[in-house]
């Protein structure tokens, strides 16, 4: 409830894809009164039906629930927001900027162009989106200048966590809560907007605006570099026999360590990971920081050279000849329960493969639909067996649950030539091997 009005909080939420969907489900659930703002026709419609523009395990229901309820609903105009919330969260894309490594902030300022205008009277814009740090105080000033509440709409930074595929419960359940304020008054609006997660024992850390932005950024150059550090030691189990498996379990079991992020595989990918490090790096070289850039390079380094590692195996796994060859790549996400294809690991690889001029046939339980957009030139099967057909190489790209389970006996009917590439190490080595498949997974003896 809001103090002053004793009504539910009206909170609106502009941009609703991956983090605005989540977030705007989510302050729906929390009992708040939402609206969602967002400029894409087609997501729009599917959202206002209670249907998530993305696949994201749980997250239809809880649509479906609070726009049925009337507690959510969602607009693409902006005077149903203006002078309407009491919190307006800012939930749009932060891509990398065509040609560069900087962040293109260019939805985030259109985002203070139509709203700044509509605001006369003071309120609280929080940023969720991932920015440089330093870009809040330049969004406050543009508040400023061009609201007509002026110095009355206070910015406040409250970065947000959620891994795609676990969304709906990072977003109801989060790990911890960082408030960049600038107010009490702002703390205690955000205290009572996430008063459920809080009461729950979420944490909360209450910091100035740079602290909260270059917390997230750090929290992602962090997981990026555990992930690059783990598959830098693959390298060394490559040369050394051992098994960079067996190598995270016990690493992770020491407490400082943590078992998280340590899987070995094909590299990071998404919508996050590799555009942040980079922007990370790029806002380090603004700010003169060069040895963040130094040490971040080469985590960024490593990760392009899994994919080319994955390429150069699959060449040598078919005698060192493309042409005239059918490699089968088994994943398009850029992780497991998502559709998200955005910098896949899977797609570079297929694509990558494709122009050394071998057919690739790609299959994903999910996420076929966005492949086939960004990627129209590979063939796409509607199934694993289908995908496999007279293959050379299979690759195991995308560690679906749906790949494990398959039956490697079945599957050796299909191939031309029994290789399997487990890019991802979770295959059963043993099974495959069993039904006579060539098993190669890089990292493991
Ligand atoms: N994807 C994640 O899991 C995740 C998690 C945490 C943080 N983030 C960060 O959150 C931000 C959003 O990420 P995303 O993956 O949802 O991005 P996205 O590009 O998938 O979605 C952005 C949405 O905003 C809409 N939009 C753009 N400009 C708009 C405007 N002016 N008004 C209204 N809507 C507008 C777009 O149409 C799109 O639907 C990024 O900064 C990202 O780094 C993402
Ligand atoms: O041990 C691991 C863990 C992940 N990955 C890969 O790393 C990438 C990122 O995975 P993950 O972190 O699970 O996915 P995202 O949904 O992109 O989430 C990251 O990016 C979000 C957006 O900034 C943050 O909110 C999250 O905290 C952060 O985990 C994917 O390609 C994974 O396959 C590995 O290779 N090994």
């Amino acid at each position: 409830m809001s103090e002053a009005t004793s009504r539910p909080l009206r909170i609106a939420v502009i941009g609703t894809n991956y983090l605005g969907a989540n977030t705007a489900a989510g302050m729906a659930e929390f009992g708040f009164d939402v609206i969602g703002v967002e400029i894409d026709e087609h997501r729009l419609k599917l959202l206002n039906d209670g249907k998530a523009p993305l696949y994201e395990p749980g997250l239809d229901p809880l649509l479906k629930k609070h726009v049925d309820s009337g507690r959510l609903r969602f607009t693409k105009d902006y005077r149903e927001i203006g002078d309407w919330a009491d919190v307006y969260f800012i939930c749009v894309g932060t891509p990398q900027l065509e040609g560069s490594e900087a962040a293109d902030l260019a939805q985030v300022n259109s985002v203070v162009d139509m709203l700044a205008p509509l605001l006369t009277k003071p309120t609280l814009v929080v940023g969720r989106s991932t920015v440089p740090v330093g870009t809040s105080k330049k969004v406050e000033s543009r508040f400023h200048a061009e609201a007509p509440a002026g110095t009355g709409v206070e910015i406040a930074w409250q970065p947000e966590f959620l891994r795609e595929a676990h969304g709906v419960d990072d977003t109801l359940h989060p790990d911890r809560l960082v408030f960049g304020v600038q107010s009490g008054a702002a703390e205690a609006r955000l205290r009572e907007v996430f008063a459920t997660p809080i009461s729950e024992g979420s944490p909360v850390v209450v910091c100035n605006l740079p602290t909260a932005e270059l917390v997230k950024g750090g929290a992602n150059a962090f997981l990026a570099t555990k992930i690059s550090f783990i598959n830098a030691l693959a390298e060394m189990a490559d040369a050394s026999g051992a098994d960079v498996t067996q190598l995270a379990d016990a690493l992770g079991y020491d407490k400082r360590i943590g078992r998280g992020a340590l899987n070995a595989g094909p590299g990071y990918g998404g919508g996050c990971l590799p555009k942040d490090l980079r922007a990370f790096m790029h806002r380090a070289g603004e700010l003169g920081v060069e040895e963040v850039i130094t040490l971040l390079r080469e985590v960024d380094d490593i990760n392009q050279r899994r994919r080319a590692g994955i390429v150069d195996l699959t060449h040598e796994m078919l005698g060192g000849d493309w042409v005239g060859k059918n490699v089968t790549v088994l994943g398009a996400a850029f992780k497991a329960g998502t559709d998200d294809v955005r910098d896949s690991p899977a797609l570079d690889v297929a694509g990558r493969i494709q122009l050394h001029g071998a057919n690739v046939t790609v299959y994903d339980p999910e996420a076929m639909e966005n492949a086939r957009r960004v990627r129209p030139t590979l063939r796409y099967a509607p199934t694993a067996l289908e995908a496999s057909r007279d293959a050379h190489a299979v690759l195991h790209l995308t560690e679906w649950p749906e790949f494990r389970e398959l039956d490697p006996a079945t599957l050796r009917g299909f191939v031309n030539n029994p290789v399997v590439i487990d890019a991802r190490l979770n295959l059963n080595a043993d099974a495959w091997r069993a039904a006579g498949w060539i098993y190669r997974a890089p990292g493991k003896p």
